[in-house]
């Protein structure tokens, strides 16, 4: 197995109240697997994801990727595992505004052990006629691509996106969604989606469902529906 996470706990303290944002959540994800965790606002899912990328620590329970526990790990290693494994795309770009495309993806580059060629990832990604422009002069989608370039430059063996459509209108989605799904099927990388858009849930491996931090669905489709049929 990929990914596996057990009996993890999370809380949160603010003042006098103590919050459990993830209950006993129990998951696996195999190697090149689309992945989506859907649930209501405030279920958990963000916070899952950022413990799996190390962004955050756990309470309680193991996650374990590729037989390493990174739930042990300290701030050193644990930006070493970042690093050298896991790419983030959020919902809001992150792109740095006096950078043009290619220098966004360049700084990223610089850091990483593998890096993906920096020309074929832009012709991936649609993004070679605009890679001298600054992400003021991009569109939304073309700026959301340049942040997925972002992510993937270092060819990440993880791919954790939280709301990556979540600022796109329809066509732009379904054409982010395309385009998950080429990398995944070109770079096998493994994907964690966090939506609210159920609809994604069809064009993926496997759907885990979160409501008050606990874990409620778990399972494998037999069947994809491609992202381009997705209707929503
Ligand atoms: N740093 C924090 N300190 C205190 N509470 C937090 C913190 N981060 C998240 N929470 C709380 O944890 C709960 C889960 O938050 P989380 O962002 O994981 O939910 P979510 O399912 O991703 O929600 P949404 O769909 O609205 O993004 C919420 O009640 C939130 O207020």
């Amino acid at each position: 197995m990929f990914l596996e996470i057990k009996d993890v706990e999370k809380y949160y303290e603010s003042g006098t109240t103590h919050t459990q944002v993830l209950n006993k959540v129990s998951v696996s994800i195999e190697n090149g697997e689309r992945c989506v965790i859907l649930g209501p606002s405030g279920s958990g899912k963000s916070t899952l994801l950022n413990v799996i990328g190390g962004l955050d620590q756990v309470d309680s329970g193991t996650i374990t990727i590729e037989n390493k526990e990174i739930s042990k790990l300290k701030s050193k290693e644990l930006s070493l595992y970042r690093r050298d494994y896991v790419g983030f795309i959020f919902q809001f770009y992150n792109l740095i505004p006096n950078l043009t495309v290619r220098e966004n993806i360049q700084v990223l580059e610089f850091l990483a052990n593998n890096p993906l060629n920096i020309e074929e990832l832009l012709d991936t990604l649609g993004l070679a006629e605009h890679k001298n422009k600054f992400p003021s002069q991009l569109s939304g989608g073309q700026q959301q691509r340049c942040a997925i370039a972002r992510a993937l430059v270092k060819n990440p063996k993880l791919l954790l996106c939280d709301e990556p459509t979540g600022a796109l209108d329809y066509s732009t989605s379904i054409e982010m969604l395309i385009l998950m799904e080429q990398i995944n099927e070109k770079f096998g990388t493994t994907m964690l989606i966090v939506t609210h858009n159920t609809a994604i849930k069809d064009m993926v491996h496997k759907v885990i469902k979160i409501k008050d931090g606990r874990v409620v669905e778990d399972y494998r489709n037999d069947t994809l529906i491609p992202a381009k049929n997705l209707e929503w």
